[in-house]
C-alpha cells in the first residue's frame, strides 16, 4: 500500500535516508490516511539522534522542544514538521514524566510506547507500514485499544483516559472492554494531569458531531465527575416542567448534539440548565421552575470555564450566550430586538438563535421555533441593511454635538443614547440634520 505524502515531508525523509539514518511518518497521520481523512500534520519518526538531527536539518528553520526527549519541529511553508528520535522509556513513576528515556534503533520500540493500537503504525515508501499491534484490524474493527496492557498504558499519561474517549468519540469507535475497564480503574488519577492538555482534549470531544456519546462514555468511565462534576446532579434530576420530557441531563445532551460545532455555543449548551436542586420551586400546579436557571448556569460557566484556563474572550462569550439564552420566549419590539444584538454582537447573536433552536427542538415547545427562525430573519436584515444598534452607527458623534454648543461630559453620552433609542424604533430618522435638530428639542425639553 502506497500513500500520497506531500512533497515537504517526502522531502524530510528522503533526506534523513540520505544521511543513511531510517525514517518514518508515524502516529495520527497514518491513522488518518487509512482512514481516507486528510491529515492535519505530519510527525515524523527515525533513529537520526537529536544532535543529529540539528545538523542534519542546518539549513532549515527549526525549532527544538524539549531536546531531551530528541524532538525538533522543521518549519517550511506548507507547513511544520515534527521530528523525534525513536525512544523508549522506563516506567512512568507519577503518571508525567517517565523514569528514563533512551534512544533506540528500531522503530519498533518507538511504536510499543504509543497509547492506542490506531495510533501505533509507522510508514515510509520503501518498507511500506509497519503496525505490530494490528492498528489496521483495529480501524477495520473500529476499536480503541491500548499498545500493551491498558493500565500500565494509561499509567505513563492519565490523559489517555480522555484521549480514548475522545477517538472514540470522533471515530464512532468502541473502546475495547479491558481498555474500558482499566480506564475505569484509573479515572481518578487523571487529576494528575494538567487543566490545559485535559481542556484540549474535552473540547475535542465537544465539537465532534455527536458530543453526547462522548460525555456518556465520560460519565460510564468515571471521568465526567472528574472533569465536569457540576453536570453530576442533572443526572436523573426531574425538573417537573411540562415543556421538558426528559431529565435535565438528557436534555442537555440533546441540546448540545442540535448546536452546530462552535466552541461557545457547545459549552453554552453544556451549562445553559444547569442549576441547583435547591433552586428548584414546584407551584401550585405542582410544576417544577428551576428558579434563576440562567443565573447560576452562566456563573457556573464562568467557573468552570477558568478551572479550565480557557481565554477570557471565551469564557465572556459562554457566560453571555447562557444568560440570554431563556429570552426566546420574550416578545421583544424592534427596539428589543437591537439591543439584544448590541449585548450579545453581530456574530454571537447568531449563536444565541442556534442555541434556542436547539433547546426548544428538545422540549415540547416546538411552536416557539417558528417564532425564533423570524427573529433570525429579522436580525440578519437589520444587520444587512445596517440599521443602527450601536451609538458608533449614528449619523452623529460626540464631535457633532459639541460643534453644536453642547458642553464637553456626561450629557453628550446621555443625548447619543437617546438618538440611538430613537433610530433603533425609526431607522429612517438615522441623518444627520434629523438627528441634530432631535438632540437641540431634547435638551430644550430637559
Ligand atoms: N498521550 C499521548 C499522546 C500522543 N501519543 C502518540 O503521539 C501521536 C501524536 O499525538 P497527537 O498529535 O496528540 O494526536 P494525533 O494522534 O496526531 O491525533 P490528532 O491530530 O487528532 O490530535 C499519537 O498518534 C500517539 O502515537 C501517545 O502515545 N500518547
Amino acid at each position: 500500500m502506497q500513500f500520497n505524502i506531500p512533497d515537504y515531508v517526502e522531502k524530510i525523509l528522503e533526506k534523513l535516508e540520505k544521511e543513511g539514518y531510517q525514517a518514518y511518518v508515524v502516529g495520527g497521520s497514518i491513522r488518518d490516511m487509512l482512514l481516507g481523512k486528510n491529515p492535519k500534520d505530519y510527525d515524523i519518526t527515525t533513529d537520526a539522534k537529536p544532535f543529529e538531527l540539528e545538523d542534519i536539518f542546518s539549513d532549515f528553520k527549526t525549532i527544538s522542544v524539549g531536546k531531551e526527549f530528541g524532538t525538533i519541529i522543521v518549519c517550511q511553508e506548507e507547513g511544520n514538521v515534527e521530528i523525534t528520535t525513536f525512544r523508549q522509556e522506563g516506567n512512568y513513576l507519577d503518571g508525567r514524566r517517565p523514569e528514563w528515556v533512551t534512544f533506540s534503533r528500531k522503530v519498533e520500540d518507538d511504536l510499543s510506547r504509543r497509547d492506542f493500537t490506531i495510533n501505533a503504525m509507522a510508514y515510509n515508501k520503501k518498507v511500506g507500514i509497519i503496525d505490530p499491534y494490528g492498528g489496521r484490524e483495529d480501524l477495520k474493527n473500529r476499536i480503541i485499544r491500548t499498545v500493551g496492557n491498558p493500565e500500565k498504558r494509561f499509567s505513563e499519561d492519565y490523559l489517555r483516559i480522555l484521549r480514548a474517549i475522545r477517538f472514540a468519540t470522533e471515530l464512532k469507535f468502541t473502546i475495547d472492554k479491558p481498555t474500558f475497564y482499566a480506564g475505569r480503574k484509573c479515572s481518578s488519577k487523571i487529576s494528575n494531569v494538567s487543566m490545559e492538555r485535559i481542556s484540549d482534549e474535552f473540547f475535542k470531544i465537544l465539537l465532534s458531531k455527536k458530543p453526547s456519546n462522548g460525555i456518556r462514555m465520560m460519565e460510564e468511565m468515571g471521568i465526567l465527575e472528574m472533569v465536569l462534576p457540576e453536570l453530576i446532579p442533572t443526572i436523573g434530576f426531574d425538573q417537573r416542567n411540562p415543556n421538558h420530557n426528559m431529565d435535565v441531563y438528557n436534555h442537555i445532551l440533546c441540546v448540545l448534539d442540535n448546536t452546530p460545532p462552535i466552541i461557545q455555543t457547545r459549552l453554552a449548551a453544556l451549562f445553559h440548565d444547569i442549576g441547583k436542586p435547591s433552586s428548584l420551586t414546584i407551584d401550585e400546579r405542582g410544576i417544577g421552575h428551576f428558579y434563576g436557571h440562567d443565573q447560576i448556569g452562566a456563573q457556573t460557566s464562568k467557573m468552570v470555564l477558568e478551572r479550565f484556563k480557557a481565554s477570557n474572550d471565551l469564557r465572556d462569550k459562554v457566560y453571555l450566550l447562557v444568560k440570554e439564552h431563556m429570552n426566546h420566549h420574550a416578545d421583544f419590539k424592534e427596539k428589543g430586538l437591537k439591543r439584544l444584538i448590541r449585548r450579545m454582537g453581530e456574530k454571537e447573536i447568531f449563536d444565541l438563535i442556534d442555541l434556542q433552536i436547539a433547546d426548544i427542538k428538545c422540549s415540547n415547545e416546538k411552536a416557539t421555533i417558528d417564532h425564533i427562525v423570524e427573529r433570525r430573519k429579522r436580525i440578519e436584515e437589520i444587520l444587512e441593511k445596517e440599521e443602527a444598534y450601536e451609538i458608533r452607527q449614528l449619523a452623529i458623534n460626540g464631535r457633532d454635538l459639541l460643534d453644536l454648543g453642547f458642553k464637553q461630559g456626561p450629557i453628550i453620552g446621555q443625548v447619543l443614547e437617546y438618538l440611538l433609542d430613537r433610530v433603533m424604533d425609526k431607522p429612517e430618522l438615522n441623518e444627520k440634520d434629523t438627528l441634530k435638530k432631535l438632540a437641540l428639542d431634547y435638551i430644550d425639553k430637559k
